[in-house]
């Protein structure tokens, strides 16, 4: 279990690239335990969202707090030590081993010499392989990988982090069906343990079956924000992609799955 039960607030922020505005007022808590599904259309803004939440990007107005505290008043490294950032299709443009590649998780929690506890540090690598099946890969280097073996071994650097917030963009983006449910069972377990868990997806019913929440954005707005089954309604669906959708029940709930372009 992990402590104290993380929380992330945005309150009215505005989002600007260029000359566009791409998010306008979003006002959103999002509390630890329970795996939280961003979606929406292509630039509906959810990578933009996910960067200003992790810091990564300012709000041109409004504010990003996380317990409480402005998140733009953590120093760069205390903020690294909390949050867990997969970016949408990372690289590394090093020939690094897998197991090096998820030790660099560890950097926010080292010293200026060194590492402060190697065996902490080596407990939550193999944690975090072992999580992500990639135990098996450590000593391959990564760019002899797979796409999707790759983006395990990305989401293993996230892990080993141990970070109380995790954020990940597209973390299903080449894998297979497989692996697909076993990265949103294990965001889940993540979420329930007590981390606040932000998940992008584009594959609707992955999100309906494994999410707690959904947030749906579009127009530079949330839509909709609550449980899949209602947040992801047939008029949401359409309203959002303009697509139809039929529906399937999968453990109880009542998935869509896109049928025809409206
Ligand atoms: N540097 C930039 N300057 C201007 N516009 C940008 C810039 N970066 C992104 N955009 C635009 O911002 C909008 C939102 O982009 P964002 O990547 O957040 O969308 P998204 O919802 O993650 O999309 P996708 O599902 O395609 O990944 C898009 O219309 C994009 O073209």
């Amino acid at each position: 279990m992990v402590s104290a039960m993380p929380t992330l607030d945005l309150a009215d922020v505005r989002a600007v690239l260029g000359d566009r505005t791409i998010l306008d007022r979003v006002t959103l808590t999002l509390p630890a335990g329970g795996l939280i599904a961003l979606v929406g259309p292509n630039g509906a803004g959810k990578s933009t969202l996910l960067a200003i939440l992790a810091g990564l990007l300012a709000p041109a107005t409004g504010e990003v707090r996380l317990d409480d505290e402005p998140l733009a008043r953590l120093g760069d490294r205390a903020r690294a030590r909390v949050m867990g950032y997969l970016e949408q299709q990372p690289e590394c443009h090093w020939p690094l081993s897998v197991a090096a590649l998820a030790r660099l998780g560890r950097l926010p929690h080292r010293g200026a010499f060194g590492s402060l506890d190697p065996r902490a540090d080596a407990a939550a690598v193999e944690a975090a392989l072992a999580r992500t099946g990639m135990t098996g890969f450590r000593d391959r280097r990564i760019d002899h990988l797979s796409g999707g073996e790759r983006m395990r071994a990305h989401l293993a650097r996230v892990l080993a982090g141990e970070p109380r917030v995790i954020l990940a963009d597209e973390p299903l983006a080449g894998l297979d069906p497989a692996h697909q449910l076993e990265v949103m069972a294990l965001l889940r377990e993540l979420a329930a343990q007590g981390r606040v868990v932000v998940v992008v997806l584009h594959d609707l019913a992955l999100a309906a079956r494994f999410a707690d929440r959904a947030i749906l954005l579009g127009e530079g707005r949330v839509l909709a924000d609550g449980p899949p089954e209602t947040a992801l309604d047939d008029a949401a669906l359409a309203r959002a992609y303009g697509v139809s959708v039929t529906r399937v029940e999968i453990d109880g709930r009542r998935v869509p799955l896109p049928t025809a372009r409206l």
